[in-house]
């Protein structure tokens, strides 16, 4: 099978290393010469969870060498951050026709409203529920193990990704029947997770050891569980508190990209939720608070 991972991140490397170590052959799109470099010179690098180090070779390309290709591929997932996303897909509509399978693991609900638009026979949207931290360009750790939920938008006959994705053992790739229901959880657990860490430069577990943090957790968890209408709060809850507990020494993806001066993926988790709350006519104070932080954050780090 040729899988092609789109995005070299802390996502990408992780899942280029679990893949290669299941004997997959997949490539590694990059978007900067310099990784692509590195890639080649170093190999990808990666601290497992076990804290063992390996390093594997991975085939990479830029993204402008894979938009000028016509290899078919098996399944193509993927790894840019929300806010990328638009660019990537602008380009990647171009190749529609040699992708037979498409996995989309962005966190936030934005990406939903392009689903519609890829007319290769199967697609899929995933929520990662594990810890991964990019050291440089190179290297990544596995600083949380979890699961990656994943579900079918549409697919065809063949039903090439689960072929493939049941194989990535390590992974723990999980089919949902509902796909949209897993995301909406996961973004509960990004809008609890993702601004607050990033706010009070913590690692995750900090969230549950501070009882204070808890407390702003707790509101707002209880704003978006009432915009996305879910009635199992105990469950969700649950679920939030143990995604933390299980990626406890991990920085979350929002924290990493506002340490480094990088844009952020408030839009994509809370605006989402904001959005569809004005529409339902919900208030959400906490959601509005923690989206200017942010964002004040992001100005005074010169990311406008
Ligand atoms: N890290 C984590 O623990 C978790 C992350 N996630 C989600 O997974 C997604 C990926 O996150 P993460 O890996 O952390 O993000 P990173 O910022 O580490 O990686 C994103 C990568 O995408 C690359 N990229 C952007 N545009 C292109 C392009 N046109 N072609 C090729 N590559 C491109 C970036 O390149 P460049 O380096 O040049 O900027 C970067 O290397 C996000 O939605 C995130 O929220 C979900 C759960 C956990
Ligand atoms: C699972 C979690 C909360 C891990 O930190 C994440 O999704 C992120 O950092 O974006």
């Amino acid at each position: 099978m040729n899988v092609t991972i789109i995005g070299s991140g802390a996502i990408g490397m992780l899942l280029s290393y679990y893949f290669v170590e299941k004997g997959q052959t997949i490539t590694l799109v990059v978007r900067r010469d310099e990784q692509l470099k590195q890639l080649q010179n170093e190999g990808l690098q990666i601290t497992r969870y076990d804290q063992t180090h390996h390093n594997v070779k991975v085939k990479t390309m830029t993204f402008d060498h894979f938009m000028s290709s016509n290899a078919l591929i098996d399944l193509a997932v993927i790894a840019v951050k929300a806010y990328d996303w638009p660019t990537v897909d602008k380009s990647l509509q171009k190749r529609m026709s040699t992708i037979k399978s498409i996995l989309f693991l962005q966190n936030g609900m934005e990406h939903i409203s392009y689903l519609s638009q890829y007319t290769c026979s199967e697609v899929a949207v995933g929520v990662v529920e594990h810890g991964a931290k990019r050291l440089n360009d190179f290297t990544v750790v596995h600083t949380g193990a979890s699961a990656i939920k994943w579900g079918y938008v549409k697919y065809g006959e063949q039903k090439i990704m689960r072929t493939i994705l049941e194989e990535i053992a390590s992974l723990h790739f999980e089919e949902v029947s509902n796909w949209y229901e897993a995301l909406m959880r996961k973004t509960v657990v990004n809008v609890c997770i993702n601004p607050l860490t990033a706010l009070f430069q913590v690692e995750n577990g900090e969230l549950l050891a501070n009882e204070h943090l808890t407390t702003i957790m707790k509101h707002l968890f209880d704003e978006v569980v009432e915009v996305f209408e879910l009635i199992d709060h105990f469950k969700v809850w649950s679920y939030v508190t143990n995604i933390c507990e299980r990626t406890k020494y991990n920085q979350s993806s929002m924290y990493v990209d506002l340490q480094q001066g990088r844009k952020s993926e408030i839009e994509a988790i809370v605006g989402s939720v904001q959005r569809m709350g004005k529409e339902k006519g919900i208030n959400t104070p906490y959601l509005n608070m923690m989206f200017d932080a942010i964002k004040a954050m992001e100005w005074q780090k010169g990311v406008r």
